[in-house]
């Protein structure tokens, strides 16, 4: 029997209600955590070690979909699909808590189970309670010792299983990491942790130094803007607030910074950044372009995107066009052009929790063609001596290294450059592009490769 919601609420913990009304949406409306749980929060005066619980909750319970549910199925004796979408949200919520938190078994049961009694009864409750008593017999490595494939037959699918991954991205990683289970492995594992919060101090107005100070944070290791927060809601800061700074991965510092420093003879100051909402790379470029006396023009298809690029370049020197890249009608003539293209995103996947178990195999090769048409625009739109800087946040082959190959066969008068020196970090691999990753820098997996037209 449903109650009312004021009778509902009484019974149940609201960190544990708002992490189980986030997967509600995140599984009913396609939402996106990120935006979905900050705001509930907000709604709901959920702060401090409780909004924190709520996040680690509602992010660790969506990032870790996939093996939670063999393990549900296996405890349940049934297919996920054949269980109540609410009552699954819920047995996903208790699961993780089992498995991958220290919170004690008996408060992991007791919340879920106050959570499905309160909204659906005893009946749902009594099965939600089995389910997971079931589960609390066993620790995470012995459901991975059960239900995960042997390592000895498959190891891209045992690591999948065991740090949560769609088997077809881990096979993906794997095809781009070189093919060395170890290195799969940190890379796996790293994607499976959750993420540091990065902060970029916005040049001209704050340094890293400075920011590092009024944050509590620490200086970042390779973008001269970055600094690392150890906690805490960065909107709280009042760096942030007042646009001094902004939240943004270390390695897209990187690429934002890259297309900055590449060299340019004779830079007229005619700047492009084609794919630029929301904004987060633009801000960064526009503000070394004011530095620098250069101009960016951002282009951007969606409007409620380009709104927000506007939000974030106010007083710099930038002109925002609402219009599809690859038919924008500016004039040709660019130094430097960054395209981060739309992709599948698979190097970002710690950010965006529930992504891994939403994105498909059969999205990539419609991004692909997107990419090849985009980047051929990029071409045409740069200056005889201008670089064009391609960017991903996905180490796809198919969405990098193959797409750069097959605009340059395309066009003679194209040159890569090699990339490295312009991402200051250690073990950027043998380029001439520049794939970040995780494990080794601590960044999202950004791939950047920098090609220039020849004067010729
Ligand atoms: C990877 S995101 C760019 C992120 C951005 N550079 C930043 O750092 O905030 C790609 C963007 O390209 C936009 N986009 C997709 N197709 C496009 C097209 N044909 N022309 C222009 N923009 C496009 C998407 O709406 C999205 O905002």
């Amino acid at each position: 029997m449903t109650r009312s919601p004021k009778t509902r609420d009484k019974a149940v913990d609201p960190v544990r209600a708002a992490a189980r009304d986030t997967l509600r949406a995140i599984r009913t409306r396609d939402a996106y955590a990120n935006l979905v749980l900050p705001k509930m929060l907000r709604d709901r005066a959920i702060t401090g070690r409780d909004a924190a619980l709520a996040t680690e909750l509602t992010y660790g319970s969506a990032r870790a979909q996939g093996l939670l549910d063999a393990v549900i199925a296996a405890a349940a004796r049934r297919p996920v699909d054949e269980i109540d979408g609410d009552v699954l949200d819920v047995l996903r919520l208790g699961t993780y808590q089992l498995l991958r938190t220290r919170i004690g078994a008996h408060a992991a049961v007791s919340t879920s189970v106050d959570l499905i009694r309160s909204e659906m009864g005893m009946g749902p409750a009594g099965f939600v309670n089995a389910v997971l008593r079931k589960v609390s017999q066993r620790d995470e490595e012995l459901w991975i010792d059960e239900l995960a494939p042997s390592i000895a037959d498959d190891v891209i699918g045992n690591l999948a299983f065991r740090y949560a991954h769609p088997r077809w991205i881990a096979e993906v990683f794997d095809e781009a990491l070189g093919g060395s289970a170890g290195r799969l492995q940190a890379a796996l594992a790293a994607d499976d942790d959750r993420p540091p919060v990065h902060l970029v101090a916005r040049p001209g107005l704050i340094t890293a130094e400075e920011l590092a100070l009024v944050s509590g944070g620490e200086v970042g290791r390779y973008s001269p803007y970055c600094v690392y927060l150890p906690g805490g809601d960065p909107g709280d800061l009042d760096a942030v607030r007042e646009g001094y700074a902004g939240v943004q991965d270390e390695g897209s510092q990187l690429v934002g910074r890259a297309v900055t420093v590449v060299d340019v003879a004779d830079d007229a100051g005619r700047w492009l950044d084609m794919c630029a909402g929301p904004g987060g790379k633009a801000a960064l470029v526009a503000a070394i372009a004011d530095i620098d006396g250069a101009h960016l023009d951002a282009v951007e298809v969606s409007e409620h995107r380009a709104e927000l690029i506007r939000k974030v370049v106010r007083d710099l020197p930038v002109k925002v066009h609402v219009v599809d890249a690859r038919a924008s009608r500016l004039e040709a003539g660019f130094d430097r052009i960054l395209l981060d293209a739309p992709c599948s995103g698979l190097g970002s996947l710690r950010r965006r929790p529930e992504a891994r178990w939403r994105r498909r195999p059969e999205d990539v090769p419609g991004l692909v063609t997107l990419q090849r048409e985009l980047l051929t625009e990029a071409f045409r739109l740069l200056r005889p001596g201008g670089v064009v800087v391609y960017s991903t946040c996905s180490p796809h082959p198919a969405e990098t290294v193959e797409v750069v190959a097959d605009v340059l066969a395309q066009h003679p008068d194209a040159e890569q450059l090699d990339a490295r020196p312009l991402v200051p970090v250690p073990d950027a691999g043998p380029g001439p592009h520049v794939q970040l990753w995780p494990h080794v820098h601590g960044t999202d997996a950004m791939f950047l490769a920098a090609i220039r037209r020849s004067s010729l």
